[in-house]
């Protein structure tokens, strides 16, 4: 399966009150990879909506990602992102298997993504590239990373933070892969307008 397009991000916060309705706006406009955020420890919740997600995304045929957490991935036969801090890449890759979809946080670190590489990721993301509401604080990344990034690696290659239509081309034509969105996607007014985004971030992966 080729990782390119839209790849979508839950915001638990963000989504409170509308999260299957705004989710299921995004997958109908067209979503690549799908990722469950939670940064609570309610596990039950977090089960039951990743449940809930798994059952979307199998209708839609979109992949779906857990983030941070290999076991919730495991239990749901799904894929997983794991940040520097979330736990080693190549006993997770034995967990999953070797079909399985595994991201890797490189911030903006090309040798991070060499050794995510080795160690058995299916991609590499950098960012934050602009400024964030949904993770202020994460380190800064420049386009030149991503010329070095084609370059040298041989992954599909994730751009994330504050990513919008407004900012989004430049990120395409230095090679990006996948669009890793919140806000951008996800901060619109209603679930049409949710739609015409996915759309449009697709869209620009046809030029
Ligand atoms: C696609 C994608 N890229 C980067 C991240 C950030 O992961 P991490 O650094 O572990 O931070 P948290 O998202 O866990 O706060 C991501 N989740 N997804
Ligand atoms: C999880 C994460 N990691 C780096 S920036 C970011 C947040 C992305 O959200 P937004 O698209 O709203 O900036
Ligand atoms: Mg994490």
């Amino acid at each position: 399966m080729k990782l390119r397009g839209l790849y979508a991000i839950t915001d638990s916060e963000l989504l409170a009150g509308k999260f299957l309705s705004y989710v299921e706006a995004a997958l109908e406009g067209g979503v690549t990879l799908l990722q469950y955020r939670d940064k609570s420890n309610d596990e039950a919740r977090r089960l039951r909506e990743a449940e809930a997600l798994r059952d979307l995304c199998e209708r839609y045929k979109t992949q779906l990602i857990i983030n941070d957490d290999a076991e919730l991935a495991a239990r749901l036969n799904v894929g997983v992102h794991l940040g520097q801090t979330d736990g080693p890449l190549s006993p997770t890759r034995a967990l999953l298997g070797s079909k399985a979809i595994i991201g890797s946080t490189c911030h903006a670190q090309i040798a991070l993504a060499e050794q995510a590489a080795k160690e058995g990721a299916s991609y590499v993301a950098f960012g934050r590239f602009f400024n964030s509401n949904t993770k202020p604080g994460a380190p800064s990344c420049s386009l030149d990373l991503l010329d070095d990034a084609k370059r040298t690696l041989h992954l599909p290659i994730c751009a994330i933070g504050g990513i919008s239509l407004d900012n989004a081309a430049p990120l395409v034509a230095h090679g990006v892969d996948l669009l890793a969105v919140v806000h951008g996607l996800f901060g619109a007014e209603s679930t049409a307008e949710v739609t015409r985004r996915a759309r449009a971030f697709n869209e620009l992966f046809k030029s």
